[in-house]
C-alpha cells in the first residue's frame, strides 16, 4: 500500500529582491496511514514552510508532495490543518462553527453532527454559546472539532497549543490521544515542545537549522497513556535534546 504522506526531495527558497532565503534543503518523509509523526527543529529552520507545502498550501520548488500516491498541487479535501492563531468565527455559536464546513450533501443532520463533535471535545452544553463566551482552551477545543466534525484523513498541527497556558496546553494533549483513539487519523504535528512530541508522536523527526534537512529521526515505541518521567522516554527526551544542541 502507498504511504499516507509522501514527501520526496522536497526544496524551498523565498526570493526578496536580489536575494534568496533557502529554507526547505531537501526533504524526504514517508507518513503511514493512522501514524503520528512529529516534528520538531530550531526556531525558524522552515518547519512551517515544510508543513504548508505538505498541506499544499505551498509549492515546492523542487520535489514533490503525494497524498495516497496522488500529487499533490493544492489544499486537499483529506487534509486539514490546525494552527496556533485559531480561525474560528467570532460571529456564530459552537454550533454553527461546527456546521461551516459541512456544505453539501451527505453529511446528514449537519446540526446533530456538529453537536456529536462538540460533546466529543467536551463542549457539551455549550451548543449555543458565541466564542467570546469560551475561555482560550474551550477555543481550542472548538477548533479541534471544527476540524474533526469534517472526517478529514490527515490532521496538520502546526504549534496548535502553543497559545495555551500550560495546564490547560497538558489536558488538551491528553484529549487530543482520546479523539484519536476514538477516530484514526494520519498526524502530522510541529511543535517546540519536544515532550508534547514525545507524549504524543508515534515518530519524532529532528529538523537541522535552516535550510533545514531532517538531522534525526526516533521512533517511540512506549504505548499510551505515557509516562514522561520513565526512563526510555527520558533517555529519548535527551537524545533529541542533543540533536538540537540543547
Ligand atoms: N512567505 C515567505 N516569504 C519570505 N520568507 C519567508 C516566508 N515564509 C517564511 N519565510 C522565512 O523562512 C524562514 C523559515 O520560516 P518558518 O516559519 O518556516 O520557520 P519555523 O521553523 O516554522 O519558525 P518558528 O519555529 O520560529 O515558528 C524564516 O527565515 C522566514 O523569515
Amino acid at each position: 500500500m502507498a504511504d499516507k504522506i509522501a514527501v520526496n526531495g522536497v526544496k524551498k527558497s523565498f526570493v526578496s529582491g536580489k536575494q534568496s532565503l533557502p529554507v526547505v534543503g531537501g526533504v524526504s518523509l514517508s507518513v503511514a496511514d493512522g501514524e503520528f509523526v512529529a516534528i520538531v527543529g530550531p526556531s525558524g529552520c522552515g518547519k512551517s514552510t515544510l508543513m504548508k507545502i505538505v498541506s499544499g498550501f505551498e509549492r515546492a520548488d523542487q520535489g514533490e508532495v503525494l497524498i495516497d500516491g496522488v500529487p499533490l498541487l493544492r489544499p486537499n479535501a483529506k487534509g486539514i490543518v490546525i494552527s496556533q492563531h485559531g480561525s474560528v468565527f467570532p460571529w456564530l455559536t459552537v454550533q454553527e462553527n461546527l456546521m461551516f464546513g459541512l456544505n453539501g450533501d451527505g453529511h446528514g443532520d449537519k446540526a446533530a453532527l456538529a453537536d456529536h463533535y462538540a460533546a466529543m471535545v467536551g463542549l457539551k452544553g455549550f451548543e449555543n454559546s458565541y466564542p467570546r463566551e469560551l475561555s482560550g482552551g474551550m477555543l481550542k477545543r472548538v477548533e479541534i472539532a471544527r476540524a474533526l466534525v469534517v472526517k478529514p484523513e490527515i490532521l496538520y498541527m502546526d504549534e496548535p497549543f502553543s497559545a495555551l497556558d500550560a495546564l490547560m496546553n497538558l489536558r488538551m494533549r491528553t484529549e487530543l490521544l482520546r479523539i484519536l483513539q476514538e477516530e484514526r487519523h494520519t498526524v502530522l504535528l510541529i511543535t517546540h515542545d519536544v515532550e508534547e512530541a514525545l507524549y504524543l508522536a508515534d515518530r519524532i523527526i529532528v529538523l537541522s537549522p535552516r535550510p533545514t534537512v531532517i538531522q534525526a529521526s526516533f521512533a517511540v515505541p512506549q504505548p499510551h497513556p505515557r509516562k514522561l518521567s520513565s526512563p526510555e522516554l527520558q533517555v529519548l527526551k535527551d537524545a533529541i535534546l542533543a540533536e538540537l544542541g540543547l
